[in-house]
């Protein structure tokens, strides 16, 4: 359950008075998600999404988010804004935390996407980005690259109570990433996260991009990378499904594209993406008591992707 921060109906009551959305209808805790308390809100004017911002998200990275998502908004992609108060703020403090009222968007996220949904998705990933160039904004990658051995070290030798070895395995996966990573292409701000649950869809249409608080500048195509490890495997990271890796790759080229460069390195990125998910999965498996209310999530599933991209990411790729 994502719903950390309790809300009271007075002083809900009295933070939607600051806006101009009608009056309180009904609000309910939103059960997915794992890093924000989030709560659907009705009003008498529409519906809302409330996000309290628990501790993953600094309050100062805000005003990036915030501003990336108008900068979308206003350039046609399908992502939720914030919607200002009477005096033009967007974010703003409720039961003690940071707080935005944020646009509802309709559609849920698939869990086994098609390769029609996952083309589909791609390409607004594309969209998303050609939107982009014009973005200015600067937020280093907090999960990026350049954290990746601290987060290995932090985690240490209790890797090997997930999986005997693994320590050692991701120290020379480390190694091997680290000295062929592709720091020559092109950066960009990008989702960083684009996982199935962070796309709304209606059918086979996208009507939403969300979650953004992972968006970050960094290399654009390994935006593309941590889509494809988040799309084109089952949820258990042993089976590769090459008909939404493809689709997922022709969604992208058709609505912005990969250079030759970029291409050659995605089954670099790959693993780079693979890894950064398997460490975060890896910290929070060591580190949440396993019958807390969150789900753990499985880093091995990341390390079977890890394994794949480095026998067959030359091949899939091509
Ligand atoms: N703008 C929106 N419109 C409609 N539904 C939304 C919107 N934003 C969030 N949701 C719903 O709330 C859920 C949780 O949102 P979100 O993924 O942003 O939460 P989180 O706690 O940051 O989660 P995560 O674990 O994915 O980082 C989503 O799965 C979706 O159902
Ligand atoms: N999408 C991430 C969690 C949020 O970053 C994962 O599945 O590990």
């Amino acid at each position: 359950m994502a719903v950390y921060t309790q809300v009271s109906a007075e002083a809900l009551s009295a933070f939607l008075a600051r806006f101009d959305v009608g009056a309180l209808v009904s609000a309910k805790g939103i059960a997915e998600g794992v890093e924000n308390s989030n709560y659907l809100v009705d009003t008498t004017d529409a519906r809302f999404i409330l996000t309290l911002y628990e501790k993953r998200v600094a309050a100062d990275d805000l005003p990036y988010f915030m501003a990336l998502l108008d900068h979308l908004a206003n350039a046609g992609n399908p992502v939720p804004p914030a919607i200002p108060d009477r005096d033009g703020r967007l974010i703003h403090e409720l039961e003690g935390r940071p707080a935005c009222l944020i646009q509802f968007l309709s559609g849920v996220s698939v869990t086994r996407p098609t390769p029609t949904q996952a083309r589909a998705a791609a390409e607004a990933m594309g969209r998303m980005h050609a939107s982009l160039s014009g973005f200015s904004l600067d937020r280093p990658n907090s999960m990026g690259v350049e954290t990746w051995a601290d987060q290995l070290a932090r985690c240490g030798r209790d890797l090997d109570g997930i999986e005997a070895g693994l320590f050692d395995r991701l120290s020379s996966a480390l190694d091997r990433i680290l000295s062929r990573w592709p720091r020559h292409l092109a950066t960009s701000a990008i989702h960083a996260d684009l996982f199935p649950d962070n796309v709304l869809m209606l059918d086979d249409r996208v009507t939403g991009l969300i979650d953004f608080y992972f968006a970050c500048t960094d290399i654009r195509a390994y935006d593309v990378a941590v889509m494809h490890g988040a799309w084109a495997f089952d949820g258990t990271g042993r089976v590769h499904d090459a008909e939404v890796g493809d689709a997922l790759l022709a969604g992208y080229q058709s609505s912005f594209g990969l250079s030759d460069d970029e291409r050659a390195a995605l089954p670099i990125l790959a693993e780079g993406a693979a890894l950064r998910f398997l460490l975060s999965r890896a910290w929070d498996w060591l580190n949440t008591p396993a019958d807390a209310m969150v789900t753990r999530k499985d880093p091995l599933a990341y390390l079977r992707r890890l394994d794949f991209y480095q026998t067959h990411g030359a091949t899939i790729f091509a």
